[in-house]
């Protein structure tokens, strides 16, 4: 077995925040908060019209460093003008809100400020979280800006999402929620951009399952689906187009994501054989009850009924049957979560089941497997590749099963 050297720490760190003026500008400042607490190196810039919503100061306190403006901008005492100094330093830009004014701005090249001076003097990629009223947004010239900008390979683009606005309408237009923008920034910090999984179908299974008694009892597991969950944010973020089947979750599925609930071992199997098919790669992180009740009660047992002994048969092994089922062009990752020594059952598990690649998971390891939002792993494949992951985030090892499974192909 051949060990594939251990992936280096992330070097991009630096992100540059860019604040338009919007009223959406509010959320930015849990944006800055949650990426400074999260180790990245973050600076600030906001627009003449950001500081009419929020100020330099509550911005440089949350990023540690001072927040940047126009003035700055036009100061002589810099030794270097400001706007190229960050816009080397940046590793990604980050423009939040992006208002209609400064899309347009962009679009067309132009930089009379601080943002877009330092946008046009840089060449990392951008990430752009729009937040404008419906009409303003569905307006023929955003939307052709929009479109116009994205073709840019630099630029991603955050969906904006449907609700209540600021001006108490209800539609398009809402920015996307800090955690997501949040959630964006670490994955280009990973892959600096790369969209490596266009035109690939993800098919993903996450969380646990539910073996129902009766109508309120169920054998279950601890699995909250959040490695699943992250593994769709890579896929998605990385380009791929990304199908979700998820047991009871208490997470929102990410916009862009195709995700189908279901609640027992038997309705998984059959999502996944259906997809199955149109799928490139297929990952099965979820956790599979093994056993189900034998009898299902439709009306909820009285205690005193309830049996001292639970009689139990089996349930489908999904991921068997996927194996059995896949073309070979297709490739299926399956999961093996355990305590104790966890190589020598995952690696059974690769063999016995078929697999492509399997990711062995401790569960006994402290912040680390079922509902942590930390990770560690060790990956295998069939060509005796194993790549060892020491503790990260799960959208962290998302990104490492992805780069593990491209470098693989290549
Ligand atoms: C109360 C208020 C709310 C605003 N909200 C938005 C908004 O959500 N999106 C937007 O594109 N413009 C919004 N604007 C208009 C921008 O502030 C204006 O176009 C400004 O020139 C943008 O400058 P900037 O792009 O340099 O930040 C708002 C203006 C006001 C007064
Ligand atoms: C303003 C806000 C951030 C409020 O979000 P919230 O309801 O979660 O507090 C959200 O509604 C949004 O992103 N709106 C889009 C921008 C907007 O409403 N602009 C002003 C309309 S004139
Ligand atoms: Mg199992």
């Amino acid at each position: 077995m051949s060990n594939l050297q251990s992936p280096s720490e992330i070097r991009n760190n630096r992100v540059l925040v860019c604040v338009g003026g919007g009223i959406a500008a509010y959320k930015v400042c849990e944006v800055v908060s949650t990426l400074f607490k999260s180790g990245v190196e973050v600076r600030v810039i906001l627009t003449r019209s950001a500081q009419e919503f929020i100020t330099p100061l509550t911005l440089a306190t949350l990023s540690r460093h001072p927040a940047y403006t126009d003035d700055d901008f036009w100061q002589p005492t810099h030794p270097r003008p400001l706007h190229i100094e960050l816009g080397e330093w940046a590793d990604l830009i980050v423009i939040a809100p992006l208002t209609a004014n400064t899309l347009a701005k962009l679009t067309y090249g132009m930089a009379d400020n601080l943002l877009t001076n330092t946008v046009l003097a840089s060449t990392c990629p951008v990430l752009l979280a729009p937040a404008m009223n419906t009409d303003m947004w569905e307006q023929l010239t955003v939307q052709r800006n929009w479109q116009q900008l994205l073709t840019d390979s630099r630029y991603h683009g955050m969906s904006t999402a449907s609700g209540l606005l600021a001006c108490d309408r209800i539609g398009a237009g809402r920015m996307a929620e800090p955690a997501e923008i949040v959630t964006r920034v670490h994955s280009l910090l990973h892959t600096g951009g790369k969209r490596d999984l266009v035109g690939k179908r993800i098919l993903i299974s996450a969380g646990g399952t539910r073996e129902y008694l009766d109508p309120v009892r169920f054998i279950g597991n601890s699995s909250t689906g959040k490695m699943g969950l992250a593994l769709a944010q890579a896929a998605l973020h990385r380009g791929a187009n990304v199908t979700l089947v998820h047991g009871v979750a208490s997470w929102d599925v990410p916009l862009g994501v195709q995700a189908i609930p279901v609640i027992s071992a038997e309705e998984m199997q059959q999502v996944m054989l259906e997809y199955l098919p149109n799928a490139d790669v297929i990952v099965m992180s979820a956790a599979v009850a093994d056993v189900k009740p034998k009898e299902y009660s439709s009306e909820k047992l009285p205690k005193r009924s309830l049996p001292q002994a639970l009689p139990l048969e089996s349930v489908p092994d999904i991921v068997a049957q996927l194996a059995q089922l896949k073309q070979p062009h297709q490739l299926l990752i399956g999961f093996a979560a355990q305590s104790g020594d966890i190589i020598t059952p995952a690696k059974e598990k690769l063999q016995t089941k078929k697999l492509d690649v399997i990711v062995a998971n401790p569960i006994d390891q402290p912040d680390s497997g079922f509902g942590s939002n930390n990770n560690q792993a060790i990956f295998l494949d069939g060509q005796g590749h194993k790549l060892e992951i020491a503790h990260c985030s799960k959208l962290e090892m998302a990104h490492h099963l992805f780069d593990f499974v491209m470098s693989r192909d290549a």
